[in-house]
């Protein structure tokens, strides 16, 4: 039982007023109809306005959600054509002075060309870096802040959505990053540098304290400021600056009432600092996960309180805006009956934003009715608070509808034989150390595999993916739809294997790749072939700017019923006299990219899903394929936001890897990949997985990687990214020789510096892949050739 149950009812429990509402929504609309818009603007098909009279629309349709489910108060700036960190970035007028010339001012559609500007770089200028938020597969655009960024407010488009939301009668409550949060997620404009951005907060406060003046003139009451880094281990000092901060905001004179928004966690040391705030609102994260008290620590904190919320609005986070599970509602009800006499007001809410979930459940054909009563995406969490809060309000009994179905759900859920299968908890029991130990030497497994590849020094590869073209999505599409057979699709797809090998082989690149083109989504393709996932046709989630996923649910137990690839690369293979790389989505990022279970912590589903694909890669490596990929991207972005928490999650993410990979003989060469930088503090876990070649994201970060790799003495091959796939620029010859050189000087001995991208090419076209790797393959040559020049032979 939960020990805040028993709190004693204040006197104010009946009349304390119970709200509901959602701390932010999806922004694509049905049918990703902002992709469509965006990309269509892209390509010079419509014009800046018709894609502004689409947002306006997605807008209200998405306050019209919220209206119907009975919310009132609506989110307001929540929406973004591309991020919502970069709308910061400029509302704050703090964009690169690089950008200087890039209007800020002038009409809507000056300001849209300077978002996509800094999204995706200029002819002259790079992009801003991208990096996930927080451990979501989100990811936004990192401001770059030095000691000469000034600030200055440009709030024009925020409060012409503060006017729209009020003309269509509802109560707009504007959601904005809050001041200590975006400096804490920035980075120092120089490179290399150690400005810590955060030493800009007093100057960026009074431009925080104008917008709050200016919203107020445009008839908002309440505004949300987000500051999700309370989530992570701060030290006394941010917590300071946080009251410090919000304590300078609240004696702004005329402005709305403050709501400080945290979650994707619970508070931590953080809860009493956020409580004693001088504001009038808070909403704290109160979802939970399997095997950890997430929730508890968090009430306790907020019991603690006391006083300090008195009078204060809390927004309590019942509902994961996370999770695609159903809420279960009596314990949420329990939670709601013990926060109500500790406040002035009450609001059911969302954990999060519910930009992390699909749009509706109800446009989904294919799911089993069943299943489908076990879950709710973000429309159906609409109407989960509102429930919750009726309940809270009135009592179970005005609720007693709602309560019963879920008990219903929650039953044939536990009762299904989709959910448990014996035989997966059997295989899973029976791992012994030795299935998660690779054979031979770091050393002695290059020589063999350097025997059997016979590959030149500086070898030349690829991450996975060609460009996914439109050809190749709509004959995908025309199978989905039937108007195309199987034989079809493969003889499509196989004549498209056939070209990209040709066009690598005539690049001249020595590890080749099949490239992917059957794959709809690396997460998803897989997820699709193995029992205990489902998959959904339109459940798409925004992953960054105009690219989505659908991550598939992990319903049950995972086993594989038959080989996934081997055929596409076995086939591949045979078609060329070079190594072809086997490509696998790892354990971790399956588990990581797809909705987990709330039923079984996360490290049983990831050794369930290891062993699945550790069949995979046996199998490929009967079918004679040497060099087998297994990409792990996702394993730096679900460590966990607290550091306590980390080692655990290491232990059995590398675990999950190496019971994938460590069944191969000592001449197959296991490959890794990994899109993102900032690995400082997982270096002993990548050393750990054992891979004898890994791939990473450097471009963008100038190979700072390389530097902690080198002082970690990495012992394996290493390919630091020296081509920025994220954007359309086509790199020159002589960024990617100094890059390489860089990475030499750096201290990567030659014999293990591999030359490739960033990351897979499915979002390029082949008017920059191709030119691209013509590049690459240049400049490694050039390299070759100093290096012949300077290195003994034979090595
Ligand atoms: C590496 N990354 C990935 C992450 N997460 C994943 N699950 N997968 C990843 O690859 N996280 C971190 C990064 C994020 N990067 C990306 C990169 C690219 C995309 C992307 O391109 N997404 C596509 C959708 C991909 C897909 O599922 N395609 C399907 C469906 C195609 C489709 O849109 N069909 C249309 C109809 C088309 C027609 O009729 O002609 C439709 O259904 O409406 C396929 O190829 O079959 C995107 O479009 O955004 C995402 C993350
Ligand atoms: N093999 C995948 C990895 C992406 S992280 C690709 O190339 O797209
Ligand atoms: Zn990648």
């Amino acid at each position: 039982m939960n020990t805040h149950e028993t709190t004693t009812p204040s006197p104010t429990r009946a009349t304390t007023p119970v709200g509901a509402t959602v701390l932010g929504y999806p922004r694509q609309g049905r049918g990703r109809r902002l992709k469509k818009a965006v990309e269509s603007h892209w390509k010079g098909r419509t014009g800046a306005d018709e894609l502004l009279a689409t947002g306006a629309d997605l807008r209200r349709e998405r306050w019209q959600d919220m209206a119907d489910a009975g919310l009132s108060e609506v989110p307001v700036g929540d929406f973004s054509y591309y991020d919502h960190v970069l709308d910061t970035t400029l509302l704050l007028g703090a964009a690169p002075a690089r950008f200087d010339e890039l209007p800020t001012g002038g009409s809507p559609a000056d300001r849209l060309a300077t978002v996509f500007a800094l999204a995706r770089g200029t002819t002259d200028q790079p992009p801003l870096e991208m990096t996930k938020w927080f451990d979501t597969n989100y990811h936004y655009l990192v401001p770059e802040i030095g000691p000469g960024t000034t600030f200055t407010l440009h709030a024009a488009d925020l409060l012409a959505q503060v006017a729209e939301a009020r003309a269509l009668g509802l109560d707009p409550r504007p959601v904005v990053v809050g001041p200590l949060t975006y400096l804490s997620l920035a980075k120092a404009d120089e490179p290399g540098s150690d400005f810590d951005p955060l030493t800009l907060l007093d100057a960026l406060v009074p431009v925080y304290a104008e917008l709050l003046g200016a919203l107020a003139a445009a008839g908002a009451t309440w505004v949300q400021l987000d500051e999700p880094v309370l989530v992570l281990d701060q030290p006394v000092e941010v917590l300071d600056a946080l009251t410090r901060t919000y304590t300078a905001l609240a004696a702004v004179p005329t402005r709305p009432r403050l709501l400080v928004a945290s979650y994707f966690g619970p508070l931590g040391e953080a809860a009493p600092v956020l409580a004693a705030l001088p504001v009038e609102g808070l909403a704290v994260d109160l979802s939970t996960a399997p095997g950890a008290d997430t929730r508890g620590a968090t009430l306790t904190a907020l019991h603690a309180a006391g006083p300090d919320l008195a009078g204060k609005r809390l927004l309590a986070g019942v509902v994961d805006g996370r999770s695609v599970w159903r809420t279960d509602l009596q314990p949420a009800l329990d939670v709601l009956a013990g926060l109500r006499p500790l406040v002035g007001s009450l609001d059911v809410a969302t954990s999060c934003s519910l930009l992390h979930l699909p749009l509706d459940l109800t446009t989904e054909t294919s799911i089993d009715p069943e299943v489908a009563s076990w879950l709710a995406f973000a429309r159906q969490k609409l109407d989960e608070v509102v429930v919750l809060a009726t309940g809270a309000e009135h009592g179970p009994e005005a609720v007693a509808g709602p309560l019963a179905e879920v008990a219903a759900a929650r039953a044939s859920r536990q009762a299904s034989p989709l959910v448990v299968r014996p035989a997966v908890r059997d295989r899973v029991t029976a791992v012994g150390g030795a299935d998660t130990r690779r054979a031979g030497t770091a050393e002695g497994r290059r020589r063999r595999q350097q025997e059997r590849l016979g590959l030149p020094l500086l070898p030349t590869t690829t991450i996975g993916s060609f460009p996914q073209t439109d050809e190749l999505r709509r004959a995908r599409a025309a199978l989905r739809r039937g108007e195309l057979d199987e034989t079809a699709y493969d003889t499509a797809m196989r004549a498209e294997v056939d070209r990209v090998l040709t066009l690598q082989t005539e690049l001249g690149l020595d590890v080749l790749v099949h490239g992917e083109p059957e794959r709809n989504d690396m997460v998803q393709y897989f997820a699709e072939q193995l029992d205990g996932f489902l998959t959904t046709e339109d459940g798409w989630v925004q992953s960054y700017g105009s690219r989505y996923v659908r991550p598939p649910i992990v319903v049950g137990d995972v086993e594989r019923p038959a080989p996934m690839t081997v055929g596409w690369s076995s086939w591949a293979q045979q078609r060329s006299e070079q190594p072809v790389k086997g490509m696998l989505t790892g354990p971790v990022t399956m588990l990581a990219w797809s909705f987990g279970r709330d039923d079984l912590p996360a490290a049983d589903t990831a050794a369930q899903v290891a062993l699945a694909l550790r069949e995979e890669v046996l199998d490929l490596e009967r079918a004679g394929i040497a060099v087998i990929q297994v990409d792990e991207p996702a394993l730096r972005e679900t460590l966990p936001l607290r550091r306590a928490e980390r080692p655990g999650y290491l232990a059995w993410a590398v675990r999950a890897f190496a019971l994938t990979t460590a069944g191969v003989g000592e001449d197959t060469q296991v490959h890794t990949h990994m899109c993102y930088a900032e690995f400082g503090e997982i270096l002993d876990a990548i050393i750990a997985m054992d891979a004898d070649v890994i791939s990473l994201e450097a471009a963008r970060s100038r190979m700072e990687v390389v530097d902690d790799l080198v002082r970690a003495d990495y012992p394996h091959g290493v390919g630091p990214g020296v081509w920025d796939i994220h954007s359309p620029r086509v790199p020159t010859v002589e960024e990617v020789v100094e890059s390489l050189e860089l990475a030499l000087r750096g201290g990567v001995p030659a014999e293990r510096l591999w030359v490739n991208p960033d990351c897979g090419l499915k979002t390029r076209g082949y008017a920059e892949v191709e030119p691209s790797l013509r590049v690459l393959v240049e400049a490694a040559g050039i390299v070759r050739r100093r290096l012949a020049t300077t290195v003994p032979a034979g090595v």
